[in-house]
């Protein structure tokens, strides 16, 4: 089990029990959420419990990496289907699978629980469906969250967006702020999916299944998204759980589908400190030819060196590097190291690398800012351009290529962070944030204190009472949170929000109080 730089400690102050109870948990089968689903489980295994990942054979996890895990597949036919749907539609293969795998997930679940007692399942937030299923069956479930919370408060806003046509708006209008979110420009509204009744309809299935749930697990953490969580708690009346970065504890690389190309760090090595531009545009986007072409002017224009992962399939019909300008590789020569996929953690914590273009997944945004590493942002689409405005306007550790893809832009951009002196601002205020990791995730800070609450107060709860119908389930822990309150222990009652006023943070962009309903 591999673990990234300084992995915080995972003991607590109360023994672990000696024998604990199975989890069974059910990723979405993107990179993007298989990432954190197995980090998560990879936690609670260190906590005594025993973990069996349910999966698609879409994208089946590599269990060689897991030998401590067991794996439970069932068929599904969505290889053959996922090359036809829309590529900026999120919402058409979420749907998909979503209905195509009711059966074949109840029967696979149905007949784990045969076997022995379940403490709980834990399934993706995109994974609406397995609610109904779990209600079925009589087993909690317990829901993983791979966004932000800004994600989440933002998507609660689309069905608004719709209504007052924003969708519909002209180019002119592109640039105006959303007066219902106004950190947000009509053109984020748009970038989030080409199909806005299919990602409403899924964004309203997604939150209505999440309010069901027993809970809810946000790989975040508590002091990057403070009035975001106030605002969470308020709309979803279940315990919220803010445990993230999940990658500080275990890194992606286990879990990668993909082949790493580890030639990228002897390359790295052979770099100055803080000078290399690394490009990533994650598992899922794609983009068009004349795009890629800027892309690549664009970088050869800064004279930088830079690390650029082409994933095969990210430029919409070519193979790999067929759509490159003439010559560009021998243009760039030695300045330039493009590979297919890497190890992205390494990379980001690499010395070398001085800044990181990114589509903005969440992971990745997580990753560069426990690296500390300030970025350059193109998001595509869903959550990615409201993920993209937090990390510019309010974090403040990154620039917007605001127009697409321009080679002037990009060259300029990059040349504002790696260069100018803008850049130092933005790396002053990514490191006051690595910071603020590292503390969240230290013995008393919030996400290691999330974490200890979610293992006593659920895990166990659940454990204890398996055999009790939900609805019994759901009045047994509110009885115990009424009298753990009234008791006045302070591990089982909500936190206090950490001082953030150091004068050194980033703006936030909510009113901040309290967080009623956070763990
Ligand atoms: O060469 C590479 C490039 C990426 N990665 C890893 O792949 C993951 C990519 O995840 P993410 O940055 O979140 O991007 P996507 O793969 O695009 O993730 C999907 O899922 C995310 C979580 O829900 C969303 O935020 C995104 O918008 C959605 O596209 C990260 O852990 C990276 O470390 C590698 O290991 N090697």
């Amino acid at each position: 089990m591999e673990t990234h730089g300084r992995a915080p400690t995972l003991r607590w102050t109360e023994p672990i029990p000696a024998t604990r109870r199975r989890i069974i948990m059910f990723p979405m089968p993107f990179q993007g959420h298989i990432n954190p689903m197995l980090q998560l489980a990879n936690i609670l295994h260190t906590q005594g419990f025993k973990i069996t990942i349910i999966h698609t054979e879409y994208n089946s996890p590599n269990q060689s990496n897991y030998p401590h895990f067991t794996f439970k597949s069932f068929p599904d036919r969505f290889s053959e289907v996922i090359n036809q749907l829309p590529v900026k539609d999120p919402s058409f293969y979420v749907k998909y699978l979503n209905s195509s795998s009711v059966d074949p997930f109840r029967n696979c679940l149905a007949g784990l629980l045969a076997e022995e007692p379940v403490t709980c399942l834990i399934t993706d937030g995109g994974m609406y469906f397995t609610q109904a299923v779990a209600d079925e069956l009589k087993i909690p479930r317990l829901v993983l969250r791979t966004s932000s919370l800004g994600c989440g408060v933002a998507y609660g806003f689309l069905p608004v967006s719709s209504e007052k046509g924003y969708f519909d708006l002209p180019k002119d209008d592109y640039e105006t702020s959303v007066p219902e979110y106004p950190l947000l420009k009509v053109k984020d509204i748009i970038k989030i999916s080409t199909n806005p009744q299919g990602m409403i309809e899924f964004v309203t299935n997604m939150h209505n299944q999440m309010k069901a749930s027993s809970g809810i697990i946000w790989n975040t953490f508590k002091e990057l998204e403070e009035s975001e969580l106030q605002i969470i708690c308020e709309d979803f009346p279940v315990p919220i759980f803010t445990l993230g970065p999940l990658l500080k504890y275990f890194s992606a690389s286990s879990s990668s589908l993909i082949e790493q190309d580890r030639t990228v760090i002897s390359w790295l090595d052979t770099q100055a400190p803080k000078s290399v531009i690394y490009v990533s545009f994650g598992s899922v986007v794609r983009i068009t030819e004349s795009e890629f072409q800027e892309m690549a002017h664009g970088l050869a224009n800064t004279g930088l060196p830079f690390l650029w992962v082409v994933r095969p399939g990210v430029v919409s019909g070519s193979e790999w590097l067929e759509s490159l300008p003439e010559k560009f590789l021998e243009i760039v020569g030695d300045k330039g190291c493009i590979v297919k996929w890497c190890p992205q953690q390494e990379v980001l914590a690499h010395p070398a690398t001085g800044c990181f273009w990114t589509h903005n997944g969440w992971n990745s945004t997580l990753e560069s800012i426990c690296e500390g590493v300030p970025m350059v942002c193109s998001p595509c689409l869903a959550d990615q351009p409201i993920i993209a405005r937090y990390v510019c306007d309010v974090w403040k550790i990154g620039v917007l290529l605001e127009n697409g893809f321009e080679r002037v832009e990009i060259e300029m951009a990059i040349k504002r962070v790696m260069i100018d002196e803008e850049g130092d601002g933005i790396r002053k205020n990514i490191h006051c944030l690595k910071e603020k990791v590292d503390l969240s995730l230290t013995e008393g800070g919030s996400s290691h204190e999330s974490l200890k609450n979610l293992d006593y107060d659920h895990l166990n709860l659940y454990s204890i009472v398996y055999i009790v119908k939900i609805g019994l389930i759901k009045t047994y822990k509110s009885f115990f949170h009424f009298v753990s309150l009234e008791n006045g222990d302070h591990r089982k009652t909500y936190h206090s929000p950490v001082d953030s006023s150091d004068g050194n943070s980033p703006e936030n962009h909510f009113v901040s109080d309290a967080f009623p309903g956070s763990y």
